[in-house]
């Protein structure tokens, strides 16, 4: 039985949080301010009709928006956007008792995402509906880089080919690469060379093993060539990369040893070797051959140590730790362990990249207990029209 509602304020997923007999109700699509009509499960609201849209109520650019699970704030203008996604940042900060100045909110969607994953099964291809296991099936995605722009069709014929299956999809300077991930066992990788031939991909894989490697995929980070191995990390947009290695450069400064932890294929060390040494480590193995390369690669850089290395088990302890400045940027779980031995380190300077803004909270907590100022904060939007978000800080003692 629908019902009216107000929309009281916004959750971190984006959606509206409404009242219901005292109880609430989460609805996707509304916004704080709106009267709307909904459908409740429970604490599930369905927005059925927005009654009174609420002042900053902006016009979907996607068809598929509402129906595609894949973005969230379409529904949002401009102002707020950026404000719901400067909360998402601020919000755990303060409640970690940090109150900060945010510098800048930057918006780094760039010609789109390089990276994606699609979806596949037998009958189509595409994100799952929100809320939900159906696929919506896709022809086109308008938050893709034009160079995945085939990424759909491509998507169906593999589908077609192998069943259900995850496929990540990288546009890289030698053209796409496609990694099969969550494949039924009984597909036959052999089977799948000449589909990926007539496809015109770069490199077809699965899981780790390579099916068909046409053209070696590669990026272009500051002055080197990096050949990207299967499954390695990759900040979804080519801006996004370049807005954080300009902040994370202008922030080293002038040092002239520092580390580059949990460094991926090196996009912060190969250009941060141009001024200064260079330990890089990640424990991403393949990662680390191919900084490695690159920067034998490369002419006029500095010396770049990579090292594979576990940094949750292993971190740099407080004696290996004589840098004038490091640099982290961990995957979601944060650098919990490496920036309690920062924190009893004597190293000056820490800058550090985040894409999970509540371990982001946690560690930089960490580092202001242990006598660092937080100094400055930039927020960068790379995932368009979602709920994530990047966060770039630099913290000095
Ligand atoms: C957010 S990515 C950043 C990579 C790189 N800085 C970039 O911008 O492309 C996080 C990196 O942490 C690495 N990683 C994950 N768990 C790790 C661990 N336990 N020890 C060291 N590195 C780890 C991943 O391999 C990945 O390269």
């Amino acid at each position: 039985m629908p019902v009216t509602a107000h929309i009281e304020s916004l959750g971190h997923k984006g959606e509206g949080i409404a009242l219901v007999e005292g109880k609430r109700v989460f609805v996707p699509f509304a916004l704080p301010g709106e009267d709307v009509l909904i459908d409740t499960a429970g604490e599930r609201g369905t927005l059925l009709e927005v009654l009174a849209p609420a002042p900053n109520r902006a016009e979907p650019f996607c068809p598929r928006f509402g129906r595609c699970g894949g973005c969230q704030l379409q529904h949002m203008d401009a102002a707020g956007y950026a404000q719901f996604k400067t909360g998402l940042v601020v919000n755990p900060l303060r409640q970690a008792g940090l109150d900060v100045q945010v510098s800048r909110f930057v918006t780094a969607h760039g010609a789109g995402r390089r990276r994606a994953t699609l979806h596949a099964r037998r009958d189509g291809a595409g994100y799952m509906r929100l809320r939900s296991h159906d696929l919506l099936d896709l022809d086109a995605c308008p938050i893709l880089v034009p160079a995945l722009a085939r990424a759909p069709d491509i998507a169906r014929a593999l589908g077609a080919a192998i069943g259900e299956c995850d496929l990540a999809f990288t546009a890289t300077n030698a053209g796409i690469d496609v990694g099969i991930r969550k494949a039924p066992r009984a597909v036959r990788a052999e089977a799948l060379v000449p589909l990926a031939n007539r496809l015109g991909l770069a490199r077809l894989a699965l899981g780790n093993e390579m099916i068909l490697l046409r053209q070696q995929p590669s990026v272009s980070m500051g002055r080197s060539e990096v050949e990207l191995p299967i499954g390695s990390f990759l900040q979804a947009t080519a801006e996004a990369e370049q807005v954080l290695a300009d902040y994370v450069i202008a922030a080293v400064g002038k040092a002239k040893s520092v580390a580059d932890l949990f460094c991926g294929i090196g996009p912060f060390a190969l250009r941060l070797a141009e001024t200064a040494r260079v330990y890089a480590a990640d424990s991403d193995r393949p990662a680390i051959a191919a900084l490695d390369k690159a920067a034998r690669h490369t002419k006029g850089l500095k010396a770049i140590t990579g090292k594979a290395r576990d940094l949750f088990r292993d971190p740099l302890t407080r004696f290996e730790l004589d840098f004038d400045c490091v640099v982290l940027d961990p995957p979601r779980a944060g650098a919990e362990a490496q920036v309690r031995e920062i924190a009893v380190s004597k190293v000056p300077r820490v800058v550090m990249v985040a894409c999970d803004p509540k371990t982001f909270a946690r560690d930089a907590e960490q580092l202001v207990q242990a006598g660092f100022i937080l100094r400055d904060l930039i927020i960068v939007d790379q995932f368009a029209w979602s709920t994530h978000i990047e966060v770039a800080a630099t913290f000095e003692r």
